[in-house]
């Protein structure tokens, strides 16, 4: 093993030659910060003396959402490891992603076998792991693959890092999210708080939608999406749009990317401890007789802190409700019969 003296000076032979035909030399030692590379104690080094930050893992780091959602997490200054986890692909996404001059220390983790050195510490978790919709697919049907993936991977959760917020994207959420809360409950460490199904996409194109037709900058408007996410459980409550107003394919990666930063970003914030960080998502509730569903909540330093009613809704909202629960909880059924069954 290399000593962090032997270490400072390979370095510093590297820094030397910080000319651009000797990018090549660079370029190879930058893609070694895999686990176990001599790289990475140097990395741990800057760990600590770096700017204090969050510990943040990506599991699914290499897809179409795991990619730009790295980048931007990469950029988040909040952040400061980053560790990139898939079963593809890993090594070269975290070289591309480490080339990034901020300040977030970037590591890269292959296969199960690197699973738990991935968790291991981490303060937040963010899941885009497993199989995205194919045209004529619904959610529901990638539900016999993502529902393996996201045991799998909760329960490395469960061991290496029980403490960590968890940010769940995968498909379909309606189950993955009770699948995770079965998991955790098995594992005796299940903390409703901390456990969050990313609805954010849903605002965030709610907001766009209707910016758009009121002529407004999206980040002026507020629609509350309730429910779930997936169907007729997405009720946006257009009667509570803020400003108020009188009228009215594939997979998604880059904006859910986007939407995924939105909410990781402010479970930071309330990590950090900064008041009225709240946001929509789904989560373990009380605001209908359904174990978990999708509303605003308040974010603070232990998850979700508080879950928010839905407020007054209208006649066509009161509809959509109806019709959202019924969906929503055979999905919720059919992820907890995943596990106890
Ligand atoms: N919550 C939402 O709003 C929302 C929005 C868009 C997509 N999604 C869902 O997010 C998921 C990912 O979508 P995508 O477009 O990035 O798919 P993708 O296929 O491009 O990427 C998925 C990644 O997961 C990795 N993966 C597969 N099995 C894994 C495992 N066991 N451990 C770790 N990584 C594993 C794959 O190697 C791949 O890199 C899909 O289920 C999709 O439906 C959710
Ligand atoms: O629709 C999908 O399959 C992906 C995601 O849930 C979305 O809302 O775009």
């Amino acid at each position: 093993m290399e000593s962090s003296a032997e270490a400072t000076q390979r370095i510093a032979r590297i820094s030397a030659h910080l000319l651009p035909p000797n990018f090549q030399v660079l370029s190879f030692h930058l893609f070694s910060i895999m686990e176990g590379s001599s790289i990475l104690r140097r990395a741990d080094c800057r760990a600590k003396g770096g700017a204090p930050g969050f510990k943040v893992a990506i599991l699914g780091a290499a897809g179409g959402i795991g990619q730009p959602l790295a980048m931007l997490m990469k950029m988040n200054p909040l952040v400061s490891v980053l560790h990139l986890y898939d079963v593809v692909n890993a090594p070269g996404v975290t070289a591309d992603i480490s080339h990034m001059d901020t300040g977030a220390v970037v590591r890269g983790f292959l296969g199960q076998p690197q699973l738990e050195n991935a968790l291991t510490g981490m303060d937040l978790v963010i899941i885009p792991a497993g199989v995205p919709r194919k045209p004529g697919m619904t959610r529901d049907d990638l539900f016999n693959i993502n529902a393996g993936i996201v045991r799998t991977l909760c329960e490395g959760i469960a061991k290496c890092c029980p403490k960590a917020i968890v940010n769940l994207i995968s498909n379909p959420v309606n189950s993955t999210v009770p699948i995770a809360a079965e998991v955790f409950k098995k594992a005796g460490m299940y903390d409703p708080k901390r456990l969050l199904g990313v609805t954010t996409l849903d605002v965030v194109r709610a907001n766009t939608f209707v910016a758009e037709v009121l002529g407004l900058d999206p980040r002026q408007v507020d629609v509350p999406v309730v429910g779930g996410h997936a169907g007729v459980t997405i009720l946006p409550l257009l009667s509570q749009v803020k400003p108020p107003c009188k009228s009215w394919t594939g997979s998604a990666t880059l904006s859910m990317a986007y939407a995924a930063v939105k909410f990781a970003d402010a479970c930071l914030r309330g990590l950090r401890g900064d008041a009225g960080v709240v946001e929509c998502a789904f989560v373990a509730s009380e605001v209908t007789e359904l174990p978990f569903f999708a509303t605003k909540v308040r974010l603070g330093r232990n998850g979700a802190e508080e879950v928010y009613q839905l407020g007054p809704l209208n006649e066509y909202e009161r509809i959509g409700l109806e019709k959202a629960k019924k969906e929503l909880e055979a999905s919720i059924q059919k992820g907890v019969s995943f596990i106890r069954k």
